[in-house]
């Protein structure tokens, strides 16, 4: 098995021309002749944390959490609005991505391939998903007390012929993160495409997840996991729910 390496030291990455309300990402390329045009409605300047709210409770069946817990692993799909799904597509495509790395300045693309943002408050439809992430870490802290203090979250493009081996997301050591979450934004992805992902859950059991549009696989951060080699451009949101944190946001905010 591959050796386990830390992938947490890439949280200090500067934002160089960071999307802002001065700097938008739109549903549709910038053209010169339609500058004249108000096309506000087709950016994401209308988009509003409405719709990215999702009623987590009603989702979430009893038996889902139970697996959560019991399994170490659960998949939700459709799970935001159309609108929301399209804005996060659209801002993965404006993204400016960095090889991911694995520890300080190392890059190991056969390893990991991975190219990543971290979602910052500057991006739009990304801090929207992280909030809405928020309001399910809150649901876990009340239903089966997970204790989570934060969330994180980066895009994550994997060009054709990578992938990421097997790791868990809290190397030897750590314990930091309770739950990962992976968002997925690929339409019309087929298993010929490759990039599945692949899980080994509590009871050792062997588990494959297609990284189709919409679909949210959440696992304990334990677990045992790897992407294989994507045979397309593999796009997605990791998330990691995390018992630490210097600002217990979650709670303040409920
Ligand atoms: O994209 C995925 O399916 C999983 C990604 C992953 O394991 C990670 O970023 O740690
Ligand atoms: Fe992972």
């Amino acid at each position: 098995m591959t050796k386990i390496i830390s992938n947490l030291n890439v949280t200090k990455l500067v934002v160089d021309h960071p999307i802002g309300p001065d700097n938008p990402p739109r549903f549709t390329p910038y053209s010169p002749n339609c500058a004249d045009i108000d096309d506000k409605s087709l950016s994401q300047d209308a988009l509003q944390m409405s719709d990215f709210e999702v009623c987590w409770a009603d989702k979430l069946t009893d038996k889902q959490l139970d697996q959560l817990v019991d399994d170490g692993w659960i998949v939700i799909d459709e799970v935001f609005t159309h609108t929301a799904l399209l804005a996060l597509q659209a801002e993965s495509g404006f993204v400016q991505y960095r090889d991911a790395e694995l520890t300080a300045g190392v890059r190991i693309s056969d390893i990991r391939g991975d190219r990543i943002r971290w979602i910052t408050k500057n991006f739009f439809a990304g801090f929207y998903y992280l909030q809405s992430i928020n309001a399910l870490a809150a649901l876990f802290n009340q239903s089966l007390f997970a204790g989570i203090r934060h969330s994180e979250a980066h895009y994550a493009c994997y060009p054709a012929g990578f992938g990421y081996q097997w790791h868990s997301d809290n190397p030897a050591g750590r314990d930091e993160r309770v739950i990962s979450a992976v968002f997925y934004l690929n339409d019309e992805w087929t298993a010929s495409d490759g990039g599945a992902l692949e899980i080994i859950d509590k009871h050792g059991s062997h588990h494959s997840v297609m990284p189709v549009a919409n679909r949210l696989v959440i696992f304990d951060s334990d677990l045992q996991h790897q992407v294989q080699i994507a045979h397309r451009q593999r796009y997605s949101i990791a998330t990691w729910m995390r018992r630490d944190g210097l600002v217990p946001f979650i709670e303040d905010s409920m």
